[in-house]
């Protein structure tokens, strides 16, 4: 059976304190207007677009994700330039991630509808303003970064805790829920990796056997994330909160001066910049990274 076919069997109705989700199976492409009203883009990525749509029978406003997979046929080659297979197992480690691994998160985003047609898939989620981190670097200072900084180590050690690693935290995938830019919500698990060794807690009895092949999860796959790439990127995101500007990011612009880079300390109190020395980028870092556990209890995000 393929990994979308089982997806459908296996989702079982009251299973567990998650709300279930049904995933509805659309005939074709135009049937997704009898669901969902599409209202304006978003956002691309390399596999599709995202879009902000309204329910059509109860107006509420959500954000749609919206994938095409090309079928795989039997028997397709894989070659060094191209794998077939890596799209769909891309889509469908982001759904299992987001409909059954991780429970309810305030800082994660939350899944709210799953639509699937022949080779689309449609994942309608909470919708969040158009601001993410790079608009809040500017504005960040002890008290508000401290806090949303906060709020993003424990949605990471929340995610780590089930098993799974990001492997792409960065301004454009930490969104805000409104303008104020006071809750904000990790988003886009299409790098994540699942490692079941990692989960120290496991939700609604979710059991990977039902949900990957054993290859993917057996460390078989060649795959070398460690919980270490996100606290790496966490460092990043508190050099940037620090210093008031996307310290890494692309642009057509000049390159930021080195004093552009430092961090405010007129705005930053010491407990900061000991933790950016615990875990930023390697030009602030004192020794080998801390743990999760030991960054959770740093003084500055007490
Ligand atoms: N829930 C949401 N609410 C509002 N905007 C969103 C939401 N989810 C995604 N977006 C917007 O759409 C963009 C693309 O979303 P996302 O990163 O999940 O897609 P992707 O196809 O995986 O992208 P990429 O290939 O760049 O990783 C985001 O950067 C963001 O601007």
């Amino acid at each position: 059976m393929s990994h979308f076919g089982l997806i459908i069997m296996a989702g079982r109705e009251g299973e567990g304190n998650h709300a279930f989700l049904s995933v509805k199976s659309l005939k074709n492409e135009r049937e997704i207007n009898n669901y969902y009203r599409c209202l304006d883009e978003l956002g691309e990525g390399d596999y599709g677009k995202t879009y902000e749509v309204e329910h059509v029978s109860n107006g509420r406003r959500y954000a749609m994700k919206v994938q095409q997979f090309e079928r795989v046929a039997p028997g397709a080659v894989v070659t060094q330039w191209s794998n077939p297979h890596e799209g769909v197992r891309k889509i469908y480690k982001e759904m299992v991630i987001l409909h059954r691994i991780l429970p309810r998160h305030r800082n994660i985003i939350e899944l709210k509808d799953l639509l699937m047609s022949d080779n689309t898939v449609y994942m309608v989620l909470e919708l969040c303003a158009r601001k993410n981190l790079s608009h809040f670097y500017p504005i960040a200072n002890n008290r508000s970064g401290s806090r949303i900084f906060k709020q993003i180590v424990e949605a990471t050690h929340f995610i780590h805790q089930h098993g799974v690693l990001h492997m792409d935290l960065h301004a454009d995938n930490i969104l805000f829920t409104d303008d104020t830019m006071t809750e904000s919500k990790i988003i886009d698990f299409g790098l994540s990796v699942y490692k079941p060794a990692l989960a120290v807690r496991v939700h609604a009895n979710f059991n990977h056997l039902e949900w990957f092949n054993i290859d993917e999860v057996s460390g078989r796959r060649n795959d070398n994330s460690v919980p270490q790439d996100d606290i790496e990127a966490l460092g990043e995101i508190l050099h940037c909160i620090l210093a008031g500007t996307d310290v890494g990011a692309e642009s057509d612009e000049e390159e930021l001066t080195l004093d552009e880079q430092e961090p405010r300390m007129d705005i930053f109190d010491q407990q900061a910049m000991d933790l950016l020395e615990l875990i930023g980028p390697e030009d602030f870092r004192r020794g080998a990274l801390p743990t999760m556990y030991q960054i959770l209890s740093h003084p500055w995000l007490a």
